[in-house]
């Protein structure tokens, strides 16, 4: 994915939906060139859900918050479409919300978009989470923690009212544990990590976990939060039923957060390479919709 960076005026000829702000604005907005391939998939998904749950008419719903709303903004390779939909809306449309992000790397996508930048412990109600995804299940279960991120992705979605997920078609699964080889991101302390692995592998039927190693750095992925990440292929058996999973290892004394989110999301946005997107939804509605350009 190409970056740049230009004022709103460019902005508008990169495509801003009708009535959104087009006066002289100075603030720097991302333009993602138009990708082709999965790149192209990832955006569909991501425009499409920005256009669908922030809009201009979408306010708060926290009576006592001074802002218009609250936008709980994810972390990976699709999410930065997400930032993009958003700042194409404007600054006039973007000054009264508050973007609270799951870690490093988003605080930089929305710093980067002239948005406003909040935490959680400010806005511990946030309207609606937007995030990627490693899988999704048929019942919206995800796994989440590619990024090593979890632990405060989780914190972001549980904050939220509503919390949408925007992912490629390959995310797409029946079952968790088909699509994802690593297997399931679990964040621990470091000096608990051996204690951990041992018995993921041992006893929790996870024989091939391994502690996340960086690339660009000798020894482990060290997350935001200063901890380890073990990533844990969890045996087809284990994984028809997420949840006991999640209970079970998040027990574990040492572990932080395990990147399975149970019964959290109100929808996924997959985008297809054919331009449309398929909507799942938590009541169990599929929809498939032509894709946000
Ligand atoms: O959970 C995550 C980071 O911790 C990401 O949301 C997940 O890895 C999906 O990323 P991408 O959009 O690059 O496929």
């Amino acid at each position: 994915m190409q970056v740049g960076s230009a004022t709103a005026g460019a902005a508008s000829e990169a495509g801003l939906g009708a009535g959104a702000s087009l006066k002289q604005e100075a603030v720097p907005v991302p333009i993602v060139q138009k990708p082709s391939g999965i790149e192209s998939s990832k955006r569909l998904a991501a425009y499409t859900a920005v256009d669908h749950y922030i809009k201009p008419e979408h306010r708060t719903s926290f009576q006592s918050s001074r802002v218009d709303q609250i936008v709980g903004i994810g972390s990976g390779s699709t999410v930065p479409y997400v930032v993009d939909r958003i700042a194409q809306q404007g600054k006039e449309v973007n000054q009264g919300r508050v973007f609270v992000p799951t870690g490093f790397q988003s605080r930089q996508l929305i710093v980067a978009a002239g948005l406003t930048l909040g935490d959680v412990d400010e806005y511990p109600s946030i309207d609606v989470t937007i995030d990627g995804a490693d899988e999704v299940d048929r019942e919206l279960n995800l796994i989440k923690g590619g990024g090593a991120c979890h632990l405060r992705e989780k914190v972001i979605a549980e904050a939220a009212e509503t919390f949408v997920v925007v992912a490629d078609y390959r995310k797409n699964s029946e079952f968790l544990g088909t699509n994802y080889p690593p297997g399931v991101p679990i964040e621990v302390v470091p000096f608990a990590y051996g204690k951990v692995l041992s018995a993921v592998q041992k006893t929790f039927g996870a024989p091939k976990a391994t502690l996340r190693m960086a690339v660009k750095k000798a020894g482990p992925v060290v997350t935001d939060n200063g901890n380890f990440v073990i990533d844990a292929p969890f045996e087809r058996e284990k994984m028809l039923d997420p949840a006991s999973v999640l209970k079970q290892t998040k027990l574990l004394t040492g572990v932080v957060e395990v990147g399975l989110f149970c019964n959290m999301a109100k929808a996924a946005y997959f985008g297809n390479e054919d331009g449309t997107v398929t909507i799942r939804r938590a009541d169990g509605t599929v929809e498939e919709v032509a894709g946000a350009a």
